[in-house]
């Protein structure tokens, strides 16, 4: 311990520094020393000895010793040169020679990033290889590899502003001017086969741009990392299926970026670190320097770019995180498909006897709330994959949205905000720390990031058999669609072609009219081949598998929005658990005019008369005409559809086209 300094400062002549007579204590002298023994002194002489003392070096991940030859094993030295060889690869300029000089480690400690240019050797320090072969530059280009939470809080902290430690220990962090993601500015490289692979043109989200144009984004963004002091790079996987994992390396300038998606894809274990190698996909993110305008087909600061052939996204004028998440979903939406997997904007969780159900919406309609369910385990709340052996998560983390986060109504992502969570464009008390969830002074958008093993009843390794519910959630703020229907796969395959819900924009200036947004596979912003080819896969699934299809609104209820409320999410929560429990399957239906919707007459806990919206609206002749517009506004998106095939068996096509609405 230190000495706290209040005058006990001998000199070892019985007087103090300051030349007066030193104070005599009741404590033992020695040859006329006086000695502060009231505890153990350090084993240090000096403060930087001190210093050194408080860190352990972590242990080097593969076992020296042991079974295998040493001819076999890298040695610690070669591992480290090789994996800094990979990263120089992945920083290199493609329009000079070679990769600039990375060297591992935080600029700011110096004694510990340079020890390599001097020759003596520190006790306890690995000497760090460096690349030789550069001509971008001749400074170091640090790079802080796969950083622990702690790390990155004390990066984030010293260097970047917004940067908080919250009353409960989660980081609280500032996404700068974009708070959610820009889909006009994502662009794909079309080349000879994108061209013919991919969902171009009217509704699709793949908006083209160049070879030439990526190349020259992409360089803008390496330079950018490389001209900075230090650059975060993530190696990491996504998709719990063994079989079916890819690996994504995340260069980032902050470390905000890094500990977000630490906590979103799966961290690797040392040993698959170890054995890392190159990645399959590499995002370069560069999201505080803008993209530049003089830039063939740049139509603002912002570009999100991906090229399929040379597996890599560049980033540029964008920090909010989620472009990440959902860019790399986007790689997977392209990759699985291939395998004959089903890609899918799902939340996915599990019951105690193996029932496996699916959560299908659109942003903000549910998917994590609801699948997030302390009597079930989590197997994931947004991406997943169905294969021939059931689905797995395709991520290591769940993004929840937190505007009016309750602790009461939403208790285990309440409980997951703490040490390690990443908290993003919340407001909180300047003094305590406390976070006021319904502050929307910076964005009604404000997330939660954290690892899926926050949940307490995660269930890891994320996988699971086959789905046995398919739970289609639309928020429908007309308040016209059932709190509940059950549907027959023609059904399921109209409404989850459509991908419908209805949100309200702005709900501060007033009342505003619900605006629908229909959103082809509840996720037309990440999906990269036609709908069809989705929607095909998931019928196939889902008849093999006898999976059953339901439409769940969680949005309003008694007139719409401005008239009515949305339903309470203990009822969304009681009619889910009759979907769980299979009472709902066979419980007494009817069938609804227009939509022709089987919905219950009765659902345990859920008062009768709000399961038929008719009878929660006092004017029967607005829910009506609401009724018959929403229902027009159905037919009108689906006209896109109708040419298209779905599947080997042209039966479908038509009974999906049936399936629809009728008036
Ligand atoms: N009846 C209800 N059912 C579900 N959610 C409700 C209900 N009423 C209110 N909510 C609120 O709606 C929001 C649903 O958001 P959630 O995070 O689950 O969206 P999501 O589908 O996961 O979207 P994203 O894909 O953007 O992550 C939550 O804030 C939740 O508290
Ligand atoms: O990607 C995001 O920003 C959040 C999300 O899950 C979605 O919009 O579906
Ligand atoms: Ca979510
Ligand atoms: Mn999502």
């Amino acid at each position: 311990m230190a000495s706290s300094g209040n005058g006990n400062v001998a000199n070892g002549n019985g007087t103090a520094r300051n030349g007066l007579p030193a104070i005599h204590t009741h404590k033992k002298h020695v040859n006329g020393i006086c000695h502060d023994d009231s505890g153990p002194t350090v084993k240090a002489k000096t403060i930087d000895e001190l210093h050194s003392l408080q860190k352990k070096k972590s242990a080097p991940t593969t076992p020296v010793t042991g079974s295998q030859t040493p001819f076999a094993t890298l040695s610690e030295q070669e591992r480290q040169k090789q994996q800094l060889q990979s990263i120089s690869a992945s920083l290199a300029s493609l329009t000079r020679e070679t990769g600039p000089k990375v060297v591992k480690g935080d600029p700011a400690k110096k004694s510990e990033s340079q020890v390599h240019h001097d020759h003596h050797h520190h006790h306890h320090h690995v000497a760090t290889p460096t690349i030789a072969v550069s001509d971008s530059a001749l400074k170091f280009t640090h790079v802080l590899y796969n950083l622990s939470p702690a790390e990155l809080y004390e990066q984030a902290i010293k260097y970047e502003k917004g940067s908080f430690i919250t009353s409960t220990g989660a980081l609280a962090t500032l996404s700068g001017a974009k708070t959610g993601r820009s889909p006009r500015d994502k662009r794909i490289v079309k080349d000879d086969v994108t061209e013919n692979e991919l969902w171009w043109g009217k509704g699709s989200p793949n908006i083209e741009m160049d070879e030439h144009t990526f190349m020259v984004n992409r360089e803008r963004a390496v330079d950018y990392l490389n001209s900075l002091d230090k650059v975060f790079v993530n190696d990491q996987f996504l998709n719990w299926d063994p079989e079916n994992k890819i690996k994504v390396r995340i260069v980032s300038a902050r470390a905000y970026h890094s500990l977000f998606m630490h906590n979103m894809c799966i961290r690797p274990t040392p040993e698959e670190l170890e054995n890392f190698g190159t990645p399959d996909f590499t995002i370069y993110n560069a999201g505080q320097f803008p993209c530049n305008r003089y830039t063939h087909y740049m139509t603002s600061s912002t570009s999100i770019d991906l090229n399929l052939a040379r597996r890599e996204m560049v980033i540029l004028g964008t920090q909010y995180a989620g472009e990440m998440k959902k860019g790399l979903f986007s790689v997977m939406h392209y990759l699985m498909p291939k395998r004959q997997i089903l890609s899918l904007h799902s939340g996915c969780n599990m019951g105690r006897d193996g029932d496996v159900a699916l959560f299908f919406g659109l942003s903000g309609t549910g998917k994590t709330t609801l699948s997030t369910d302390h009597n079930r385990f989590l197997i994931g709340d947004d991406e997943h994959c169905w294969s021939d052996k059931g689905v797995s998560n395709i991520e290591g983390g769940c993004y929840a949205k937190c505007i009016d986060l309750c602790q009461e109504k939403e208790p285990d992502i309440w409980n997951a905000i703490r040490f390690g969570t990443v908290l993003e464009n919340v407001v909180f008390d300047e003094h305590s720390r406390e976070v006021d969830y319904s502050d929307k002074s910076v964005t009604e958008n404000t997330r939660a990031s954290y690892p899926i093993e926050y949940i307490p009843n995660a269930k890891l390794p994320c996988v699971g058999p086959h789905p046995k519910n398919v739970i289609l959630l639309a928020c429908d703020a007309f308040g016209v669609l059932p709190p509940v229907s059950k549907l027959n796969l023609a059904q399921t395959m109209y409404h989850f072609i459509s991908g419908y819900t209805a949100l309200v924009a702005g709900t501060e200036d007033g009342i505003k009219e619900p605006t629908a947004t229909f959103s082809a596979c509840f996720g037309a912003a990440f999906i990269m081949l036609h709908p069809t080819k989705y929607a095909a896969m998931l019928a196939e699934k889902m008849e093999k598998h006898g999976a059953t299809g339901w439409l769940v609104n969680t949005g309003w209820s008694g007139g719409r929005y401005g008239y009515g409320s949305r339903i309470k999410l203990p009822y969304t929560r009681k009619i889910i658990d009759a979907i769980h429990s299979g009472s709902l399957l066979n419980a007494e239906y009817k069938k609804t005019e227009i939509f022709g919707f089987e919905i219950p007459t009765e659902v345990e806990g859920v008062p009768s008369e709000i399961l038929d919206p008719i009878n929660t609206w006092s004017d029967k002749k607005a829910y009506n005409e609401t009724l018959l517009k929403l229902a027009g506004l159905f037919k009108k998106n689906f006209e896109t559809f109708t040419n298209h095939k779905i599947g080997k068996d042209n039966k479908l096509t038509e009974e999906i086209l049936a399936a629809g609405p009728v008036f």
